[in-house]
Formats: C-alpha cells, structure tokens, sequence
C-alpha cells in the first residue's frame, strides 16, 4: 500500500496525476461525461460504479469488501478525468468531494486538480444565459451573520475563509480555451430569488458573475488536502427575480457539454509547477 501511495504521489508530482470534476446532479455530470467522451472515446470511457446516485458512499465505506479502495458509484472515467455527482449544495459537496479524495488517495492515485462544473445563476448583463463562466474567485456569499448594519462575513467574524483562490493561469487558460468569461463565481445555500437580493450581492461583490450552491464546498475539501480547485459554470438562468419557468437547462448543459469538450486538454495538462 506505501509503494502504490509513493508512486502515487510521484506520478501527482510530475504532473501526469488524474483530474477530478464535480458536479452536484448525475445529469450535469453526464454532459460534462459527454464532452469528455467526444475527446476521449473508446474503452477508457467506462461507468465505474452504479450510474445515477446523486453523491458518493460515506467515508465509512471508503474501503470495497475485498479490503481495496474504491470509486464512488456513479463516477464516469475518461482519459485522465473522472466526473462524480457529488450532491447538492456547499455541505453535501464538501463532503462527498472530501471522501473521493481520500479514496483516491488511500487506492494511491490521488488528484491532481479538483473542478467544481455546473449549471448556474448568471448576474446580467455580464453573464447572458447559455454563456460559460470560469471563477477567478470561488466566494462563499452566504456564510456570516445578518446585523442591523447588514451581513458580516465569518471571516469578521473571526472564523474561517469565505473566498479560495484557483491557479490565475489555469484560469485563463481554462477561459480561453472554451470561451469562457472570467469572474468571481458565488456560493449559496439559497438560490436567490429577488432583485433586492441579486442588487445586495453585486453590491458586495462587484466582480461576480455567477452564482451556484456547491463551488466553495468544494473548494474546502481540496484545501484540506492541498489540491488546487477550479469552478466553472454553465448558465442557466439569470440572478434574480424568481422565475423558474425562464430557467434554460438544457442550453446551459448544452453549453456544458461543449465547453468540456474543447477545455479539458488544458485542464489534463497543467501542472501546478507551471504557474
Ligand atoms: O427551483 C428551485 O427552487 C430550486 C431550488 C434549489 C435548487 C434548484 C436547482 O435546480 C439547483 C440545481 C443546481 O443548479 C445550480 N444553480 C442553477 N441556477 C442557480 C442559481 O440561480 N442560484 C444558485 N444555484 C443555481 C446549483 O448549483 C444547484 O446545484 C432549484
């Protein structure tokens, strides 16, 4: 078990270790598995475990019967890529994310690079509905307090982080290769439903495009264990008055499928040491 972990890390140092993506639901997962596929077809593109579930098995059950690591249900490989449907929102996604990285790591084939994909809310006119959006900042937007002067981040509080940071050039790398926009990509445990709403987080973070539920869950389980996390979003529907009618899924895993076909050559190339 040591030398499978040894080689292991050795393979993670010299860059060729595997990409890990994530996604909260099975159908978001199967577009990005989709765009994947075009790139790599073949044998390689094989469902590993019972399709469907919405995240994987708790920790408890890291190990298969046979005493071995295993892959979370539902997780599709391709190349060096393998998509997960890791639940949805922040707790649910930190978790699930946390418990494929420990497989991984214990089976001793760790991650490299963890991305976050998905549909999402875009803040207007910066980023239309159908248009792909990579964060250059992955913000929790909601974790704080409410007071009479307004909302206070944790980290005023005292506590935490509110804010990870992805590699800048893979960033740009990632955005230029599947024409993306670049912007701060928010994290909600509530979808936002008003324009006072939309209006008091442009306020707070003027450089935000884009709003989701599971990107900084994420984020944290890949801080724990020191690997680099990226996030992007696909959207769906405009930031704003609830209108659930107006939500375009479809195009928004449209646009998934394709941006995932065209950006992960970048994301199975860069290395770390690059930057
Ligand atoms: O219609 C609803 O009330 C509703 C409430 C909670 C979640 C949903 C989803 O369908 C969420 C799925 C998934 O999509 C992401 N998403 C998409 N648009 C937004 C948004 O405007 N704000 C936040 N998240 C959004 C999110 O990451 C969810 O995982 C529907």
């Amino acid at each position: 078990m040591e030398l499978q972990a040894q080689e292991g890390r050795l393979i993670a140092a010299a860059g060729l270790g595997r990409v890990l993506v994530a996604t909260a639901v099975p159908v978001e997962r199967d577009a990005v598995a989709a765009g994947l596929g075009a790139l790599h077809p073949g044998p390689d593109d094989t469902v590993l475990g019972a399709a469907g579930r919405a995240h994987p098995p708790p920790s408890s059950r890291l190990r298969s019967s046979r005493g071995r690591p295993h892959r979370p249900s539902g997780t599709t490989a391709h190349g060096r890529t393998e998509v997960i449907a890791v639940g949805v929102g922040p707790a649910l996604a930190a978790a699930s994310t946390a418990s494929a990285l420990t497989a991984a790591a214990l089976r001793g084939e760790p991650y490299r690079l963890v991305v976050s994909a998905g549909i999402g809310g875009g803040f207007q006119p910066g980023a239309p509905v159908g248009s792909l959006v990579v964060a250059d900042g992955i913000v929790a937007a909601d974790l704080g307090a409410e007071t009479e002067d307004g909302f206070v981040p944790v980290t005023e509080l005292g506590f935490g982080t509110v804010r990870h940071q992805p590699p800048a050039d893979l960033v740009r790398r990632a955005a230029d290769a599947a024409g993306a926009r670049t912007g701060a990509v928010l994290t909600v445990s509530t979808v936002t439903g008003t324009a006072a709403r939309a209006a008091a987080l442009r306020e707070r973070h003027p450089t935000a495009l884009a709003e989701a539920m599971e990107g900084f869950g994420v984020a944290e389980a890949a801080a724990a264990q020191g690997v680099p996390v990226l996030e992007i979003r696909a959207i769906s529907n405009p930031v704003g008055p609830r209108d659930r009618a107006a939500w375009r899924i479809p195009e928004a895993l449209a646009a998934l499928t394709e941006g995932f076909g065209k950006l992960t050559p970048v994301l199975e190339s860069w290395n770390r040491h690059d930057s």
